[in-house]
């Protein structure tokens, strides 16, 4: 891999306006049988999404995954959201357990819309043999496989029969795993995607180190049809984390999955834990992503998101911010 590069070393740049007024570009992106408002997910982490941040985001049809940590509420989560008339996604693992829960939604005929297999290192077997093994009792699910860096990864999950590929190791920003491993893509996540989307014949979901939401923009240039997000949803007032004060202004936890406090043991740590200073509602920030979305797509000189695949870009290395900040 040559020439690599992250999300602050690149600029898009502009092509002429065909709209009056930002409000006529239309965000909505297509995943599977399903059309959601923004291409974006927060992520399936559980300091991140709960049940009812889940039935807030598919009421008002934006695409949510839920986690794997409390897996003995999966089967409830899928019945309360049938009831409700709302889309199921959820998250495995790979585990032997896993495999029979697979077998329990098919017989007893609750079948999830998207089913996310959620580990570390996801060019695996044990990755294939969850994809098969998900096709064979629940082929209607829409499955999405990860995490993967790597073209070869995503060639191989999709051959497996994955829908869709989750591409990011370790670009987190509660992600330890580049510096206990030294393996991943962190600091180059953005060429990475690239890398991979260029071998994909289906979706990719980029995961990990969007910082900004022009970060968004950016990853659907290099080929993410969706992108999840953690750090940009944590800390808002809907968020699961403990809410702590500290000289007045108050702050929500944001723990990795692989952290001690998701595992509670101290082994094989690849996560750690911050605090994100409270943001408010969970929907200001997704009427603000969506409105800098469409800002996005106008200087991307249509209407659509389908036109910010098609811009140019430049590599302006480590200065588009000159020490600016957004806030
Ligand atoms: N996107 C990212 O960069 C990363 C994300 N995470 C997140 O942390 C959570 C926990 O992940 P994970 O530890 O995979 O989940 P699990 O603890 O459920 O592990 C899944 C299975 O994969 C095995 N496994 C895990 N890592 C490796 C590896 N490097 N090589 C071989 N086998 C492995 C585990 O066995 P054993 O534990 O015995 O090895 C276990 O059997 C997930 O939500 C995941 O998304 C974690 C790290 C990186
Ligand atoms: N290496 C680790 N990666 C993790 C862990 N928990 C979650 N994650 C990944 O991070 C993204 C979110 O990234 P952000 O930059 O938007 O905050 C998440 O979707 C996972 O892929 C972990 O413990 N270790």
């Amino acid at each position: 891999m040559e020439n690599v590069f992250d999300y602050e070393d690149i600029q898009l740049v502009p092509a002429k306006c065909v709209v009056n007024s930002r409000s006529e570009c239309d965000t909505k992106v297509t995943l599977g049988k399903h059309t959601f408002k923004l291409p974006v997910v927060p992520a399936n982490m559980q300091t991140i999404i709960d049940e009812k941040i889940a039935i807030y985001l598919a009421e008002n049809n934006y695409f949510y995954i839920m986690h794997r940590f409390n897996p003995e509420k999966r089967i409830s989560f899928i019945q309360d959201m049938r009831s409700r008339g709302l889309i199921s996604s959820i998250s495995v693992g790979v585990k032997e357990e896993e495999y029979r829960f697979i077998e329990q939604l098919a017989a007893e005929k609750l079948l999830p819309e998207y089913i996310t297999i959620d580990i570390a290192h996801g060019h695996s077997n044990a990755v294939i043999e969850m994809i098969k093994h998900i096709k064979k009792h629940l082929p209607n699910s829409f499955v999405i496989a990860g995490n993967v860096g790597t073209p070869e990864a995503v060639r191989e999950l999709e051959h497996a029969g994955a829908d869709a590929t989750k591409v990011g190791i370790g670009p987190g920003k509660v992600c330890i795993t580049k510096i206990k491993t030294g393996f991943g893509t962190g600091g180059w996540q953005l060429a990475a995607l690239r890398w991979c989307a260029k071998a994909a014949s289906k979706p990719i979901i980029a995961d990990g180190g969007i910082r900004t939401h022009g970060d968004i923009a950016k990853s659907i240039r290099f080929g993410a049809t969706m992108v999840m997000i953690g750090s940009l949803f944590a800390g808002h007032e809907e968020s699961p984390g403990e809410t702590v004060e500290k000289d007045g202004r108050l702050f929500k936890e944001y723990f990795g999955s692989a952290s001690e406090f998701q595992k509670g043991e101290k082994k094989n740590v690849e996560g750690k834990k911050m605090y994100v200073e409270y943001k408010g509602a969970l929907q200001d920030t997704l009427t603000e992503m969506e409105q800098d979305l469409q800002s996005s797509i106008s200087y991307a000189g249509g209407k659509e998101l389908d036109a910010i695949r098609h811009v140019d870009y430049v590599v302006v290395k480590n200065s588009i911010f000159n020490g600016d900040k957004v806030y």
